[in-house]
C-alpha cells in the first residue's frame, strides 16, 4: 500500500491506548490527548486484522480463503445485547474479567460493534475497536477482555479450528504452556525497543 493511502481495515477496526478511569466500561476511555494504535503494532502483538464484506459473508470469498488457509473449520455466532444474551449481566461481567484463552479468539463483527482490550507489551491497555466488517484474531495466550460499547450490541462470528474449546483462564495463568509461548513469540521477541529489556 502506497504510504498516503488510508489502510481500509481502519474504517471498521481502531485501537488506542486506555485512560485509567473507572467510569462506564463501555465509554471509549480515550487518554488526553488521543493516542491511537497502528494496526501494524497489533500485528506485533500477534494481534491480526481484516475487513470483510458483512451484508454478504455467506457467499464471501475471501472469508472462505481465510477459513481454508487458517483451518478455521468451526462457526457460529454470538449475539450479545442485554435483550438477546442470556445470563446479560453475568457474562458481560466476565467477558470483562482480564482472561487468556489456550487457543485463538477469532471475532468477526457481521452487526454492531464492540471492544476487545489487549494488554501491550509494557502491560498497558490498549482498546481495540471491532464495527460492522471488521474480523480479529486474537492469539492464543494474549490477555484480554470483552465489553460492549455504548450501542449495547454486536453479533460475531466465532471460528474455531476443530471442535471449539471458549475456556478462559482468568488472569493470573502465567504457567500455562499457550501463554509461555505468546510471551516468547511476541513479549520476549528481540525486536524494536523491547531488544533492550531483553539485554538489560
Ligand atoms: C463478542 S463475542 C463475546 C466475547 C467473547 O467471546 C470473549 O471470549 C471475550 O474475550
Ligand atoms: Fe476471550
Amino acid at each position: 500500500m502506497v504510504a498516503t493511502e488510508k489502510d481500509p481495515r481502519e474504517e471498521v477496526i481502531q485501537a488506542w491506548y486506555m485512560d485509567d478511569s473507572d467510569e462506564d466500561q463501555r465509554l471509549p476511555h480515550h487518554r488526553e490527548p488521543k493516542e491511537f494504535v497502528s494496526l501494524d503494532q497489533l500485528t506485533e502483538l500477534g494481534v491480526l486484522s481484516w475487513r470483510l464484506d458483512a451484508d454478504n459473508y455467506e457467499t464471501d470469498e475471501e472469508l472462505k480463503k481465510i477459513r481454508e488457509e487458517r483451518g478455521y473449520s468451526y462457526m457460529d455466532f454470538c449475539e450479545v445485547s442485554p435483550e438477546k444474551l442470556p445470563n446479560y449481566e453475568e457474562k458481560i461481567k466476565n467477558f470483562f474479567e482480564e482472561h487468556l484463552h489456550t487457543d485463538e479468539e477469532i471475532r468477526y463483527a457481521v452487526a454492531g460493534s464492540g471492544y476487545f482490550d489487549v494488554r501491550d507489551r509494557n502491560e498497558r491497555w490498549i482498546r481495540v475497536w471491532l464495527k460492522k466488517g471488521g474480523l480479529i484474531v486474537l492469539p492464543a495466550g494474549i490477555y484480554h477482555r470483552f465489553t460492549l460499547d455504548t450501542d449495547n450490541y454486536i453479533k460475531a462470528m466465532r471460528l474455531f479450528v476443530g471442535d471449539p474449546v471458549w475456556t478462559p483462564f482468568n488472569r493470573p495463568h502465567d504457567h500455562l504452556p499457550a501463554r509461555q509461548e505468546y510471551v516468547k513469540a511476541f513479549v520476549h521477541k528481540e525486536t524494536g525497543d523491547h531488544a533492550v529489556d531483553a539485554a538489560a
